[in-house]
């Protein structure tokens, strides 16, 4: 493939240099202008912020903010590599392609943006098929200048029939995965390959699934592919929004960098554990308890979990109100009591009910709240009534009073608008007419003696013990550290299950409970008198908070800086938005803060990590079932992870989804991937493992624990590790060392930890569960036996560990060498 380089004389080269490099320095002549032109906007809006006015007016101003704010982040971001190719067409044409489209200021074309159809050819052409380009070429830029260039000029007379697995892009593709690692993803828009294009420009409708070895481009296709839909599909996904969801949080810092930098800032980049908001899954289930969480079945338990929240009294449901109080040295004390009831069986019409009205729990709750009361109140003037009984005389004598009073002054002072003309005429009211008007009194005095009842705690109490408001977190975190509450839900679930489910109340959340909360949030629906209430105690928080930080700022005469100036006016904004969550925030805040939000696209990545559950929770983002799942089952880590995409995309999909295969390991050089290639063939035999196509890098070798001094000596080892690979690389270099589980908090205790996010330490202590996704130029595995140990998982964990590495692999082991890992040891 070689002869497609273009070796160019030195003038020619450097002439050709002089000019990249002058269109270069237009194309940052203009983005300068593009972003004055934005900061001058920006700053503008920033200026007539005054906190307040109109809705409508805080409406065009959040949107107007927001617009240009983003505006002026996407014109930072992609400040490195700009520019970074050019292809010449056979019609003559010329085009630079770069992250964003540029245009002079009379509407020229300068740049062209990666993601327009016009571009496309850059990324497609091979040899075998360069369709309209006569030359492509790749410029290296370093900050604004251009460092180098490579040509590939198609001329096909040159090449021979056999040459079809072409690269794309060959020597500046090879000059990318060369360089070190830096704990970010590197930028790679430039080099793309044709079978990664086709996943990125797939369209939009229906689901996409995308499977691929390790290294094969899995999650640069997905994002690239989040950052062209949002291009070609603007109108659709700038309101809907696009969600990307990764493994863990180390993997969204890992590819928090790329959206930004290919020109998208509006992407919701979230775990499944942060898809639930206002929670956080910050704890890890353990194996048995994520199988049990993630099984299918979980969606009935937690429908069964709710209804017993819907309970009967044992007997008739019996509550002491107070009748009469009085104040004692100021204090109310109660003097008589009474202990009203609602039999059994009007609690349990009233459960009916409300069971059978359609309506979610927390909405069915008033029904059924209602119901009870009025059989309370029903007894409570039974009760009274029979109290202030009268005897037959009594009755009589009262008759003849009233009957007397009557024919004097007129008995009807209620003023009700469907009676007699005129209310003071004496006229004595028709049976109908006295009839209904009882009824109206008597339906007005059962709301009352409801809503007086509603007052006393021990009604709510009662009544709140049958059929309580419940959110998500309070029936999930309950039912969780109640084992008579599980035993009931799931009766069909083993003993070892339900004791998997059990912890304490309170623990933090996990991954697998967000599922569940998300089901149980499906069940139990919002009462909105409850939710404003909650907003409204939020947002009076907040005013005070403000409002002292202002004074403290008044106070230290920093509110005339201009800088503290903008800040309270952000932070004004802020609390407006809080108040109120239709103002103008972006799509991407506004979707990540709503639950019931419905996104334009979903791409799941290590999508094979997923349980039955955590599907359902995904598939609720995004009814219209557009979406990209990007995975590999040869790494399924998770107990309750994928076997098979059917199995899991089935009930949703019913087989209507499309595949795409990546096929070439852009990450793991080829004597690396030969030892990978023997642990899949071992755990899962009949799978193809990528073809590499690095060559570079060092054999990977075997050590044994006690020839570093054991678990202690892994420090220095990895110190010399980095060293090595580091003496390769013009900068960067990283190192992980992998461990199994049981060994983290041992061999993590040995490492220095600063302040600095894990991404940015030269050496990372990690699992293989949260090495997954990632990748480092060096990488020592510990005690590979003991990562086999976990079982099937294990076995696909430590494919997972031995793929990571970009140049170096090192297995350090204690006991003998699991026979997968045997070619180590021949290479030593
Ligand atoms: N077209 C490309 N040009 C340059 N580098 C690339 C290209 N495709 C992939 N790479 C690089 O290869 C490495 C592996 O890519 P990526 O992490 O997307 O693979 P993956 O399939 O998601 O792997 P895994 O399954 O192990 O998570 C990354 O360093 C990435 O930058």
């Amino acid at each position: 493939m070689s002869q497609r380089q273009v070796v160019h004389p030195e003038s020619a080269l450097a002439v050709a240099l002089r000019t990249e490099q002058a269109r270069l320095t237009r194309l940052y002549d203009r983005l300068d202008a593009a972003r004055e032109q934005a900061r001058t906007a920006f700053a503008a809006t920033l200026g007539r912020s005054e906190a307040g006015g109109s809705r409508q007016a805080r409406v065009e101003r959040e949107v107007s903010a927001g617009e240009r704010s983003r505006r002026l982040a996407q014109l930072t971001a992609v400040e490195r590599g700009l520019c970074f190719g050019r292809i010449d067409e056979t019609d003559g044409e010329t085009r630079y392609i770069g992250r964003i489209g540029l245009r002079d200021a009379d509407g020229e074309i300068l740049l062209t943006d990666w993601r327009a159809p016009a571009a496309r050819p850059f990324y497609t052409a091979t040899p075998g098929d360069p369709g309209p380009l006569v030359r492509r070429r790749h410029l290296h830029t370093r900050d604004r200048t251009v460092v180098g260039i490579d040509d590939e000029v198609f001329d096909l007379d040159r090449l021979g029939e056999g040459d079809r697995r072409a690269l794309v892009g060959e020597a500046a593709l090879l000059a990318t995965l060369r360089r070190g690692r830096t704990g970010r993803m590197e930028q790679v828009v430039a080099t793309i390959q044709t079978e990664q294009d086709r996943v990125i420009r797939s369209g939009l409708a229906g689901a996409l699934v995308v499977h691929g070895g390790p290294g094969t481009g899995k999650t640069v296709a997905a994002l690239h592919r989040a950052a062209y839909l949002l291009y070609a599909h603007r109108d659709v996904l700038e309101r809907r929004g696009v969600l990307v969801i990764g493994p863990n949080t180390l993997f969204s810092r890992y590819i928090g960098q790329v959206l930004p930098s290919l020109g998208e800032t509006d992407v919701v980049v979230a775990t499944l554990g942060e898809l639930y908001p206002g929670v956080r899954a910050t704890a890890a289930d353990s194996p048995a308890a994520a199988v049990v969480k993630g099984d299918a079945r979980m969606a009935g338990v937690v429908a069964a979990a709710v209804r017993d929240r819907q309970r009967l009294p044992d007997g008739d449901l019996e509550v002491t109100i107070p009748v009469r109080t009085s104040l004692r040295d100021g204090v109310e004390v109660v003097v008589e009591e009474m202990t009203i009831s609602a039999s059994h069986a009007a609690c349990a019409a009233a459960r009916d009910r409300a069971r059978d009205s359609g309506l979610l729990h927390n909405t069915a709750r008033r029904l059924f709240t209602l119901d009870v009361l009025t059989a309370l109140a029903l007894d409570q003037a039974a009760q009274l009534d029979a109290l202030g009984a009268l005897t037959a005389e009594e009755e009589a004598e009262l008759e003849a009073l009233l009957a007397e009073a009557d024919a004097g002054v007129g008995a009807d002072t209620s003023g009700d608008a469907g009676g007699a003309e005129d209310d003071f005429g004496g006229d004595v009211p028709t049976a109908e007419e006295a009839a209904e008007e009882a009824a109206v009194q008597a339906a007005e005095d059962l709301r009352h003696a409801r809503r007086v009842l509603w007052t006393y705690p021990a009604v709510r109490e009662a009544v709140e013990a049958l059929w309580p408001y419940l959110t998500p977190e309070r029936l999930i975190g309950e039912f969780l550290a109640d084992p008579a509450a599980i035993a009931s839900a799931a009766p069909h679930l083993s003993p070892a299950e339900c004791a998997a489910l059990l912890r304490p109340y309170g623990a933090p959340w996990t991954p697998g409970d967000v599922p569940l909360l998300d089901e149980a949030a499906e069940l139990l629906g919002v009462d909105e008198v409850e939710e404003r209430a909650a907003r409204q105690a939020e947002a009076e928080r907040r005013r005070q908070q403000e409002a002292y930080a202002r004074g403290v700022l008044e106070f230290t005469g920093l509110v005339d800086s201009g800088l503290v100036e903008t800040r309270l006016v952000e932070a004004g904004m802020l609390a407006e938005r809080h108040e109120d969550p239709g103002l103008g925030t972006t799509t991407a805040q506004r979707a990540a803060a709503d639950r019931t939000w419905a996104y334009g696209h979903v791409i799941v990545d290590e999508a094979q990590e997923l349980s039955a559950m955590a599907w359902r929770t995904v598939m609720r983002r995004v009814p219209a079932r557009s979406l990209t799942v990007v995975g590999d089952l040869s790494q399924t880590g998770s107990a309750a992870g994928a076997r098979s995409w059917g199995e899991m995309l089935d009930p949703y999909l019913e087989g209507r989804w499309r595949e795409e295969r990546l096929t070439v390991n852009y990450r793991t050089p080829a004597q690396i991937m030969a030892v990978a290639a023997d642990v899949l063939a071992a755990v899962a035999p009949g799978q193809e493992p990528p073809e590499p196509v690095r060559e570079d890098g060092e054999p990977p070798r075997a050590l044994r624990l006690e020839a570093v001094g054991g678990i202690a000596g892994l420090p220095a080892l990895a110190e010399a590790e980095l060293a090595a690979v580091r003496a390769g690389l013009a900068d960067g270099g990283r190192l992980a060392v992998i461990v199994p589980e049981t060994r983290y908090a041992e061999v993590s205790a040995l490492f220095p930890s600063g302040a600095e996010d894990v991404l940015d330490r030269p050496v990372a202590v990690l699992t293989p569960a949260a090495a997954k996704g990632l990748e480092f130029d060096a990488v020592l595995v510990v005690e590979p036996a003991e990562i086999l140990a976990r079982g099937p998982a294990g076995g696909r964990d430590l494919y997972v560990a031995v793929t990571r590495a970009t140049r170096r692999l090192t297995v350090v082991h204690g006991g003998p060498l699991p026979e997968m890992l045997s070619r180590l040891a021949q290479d030593r």
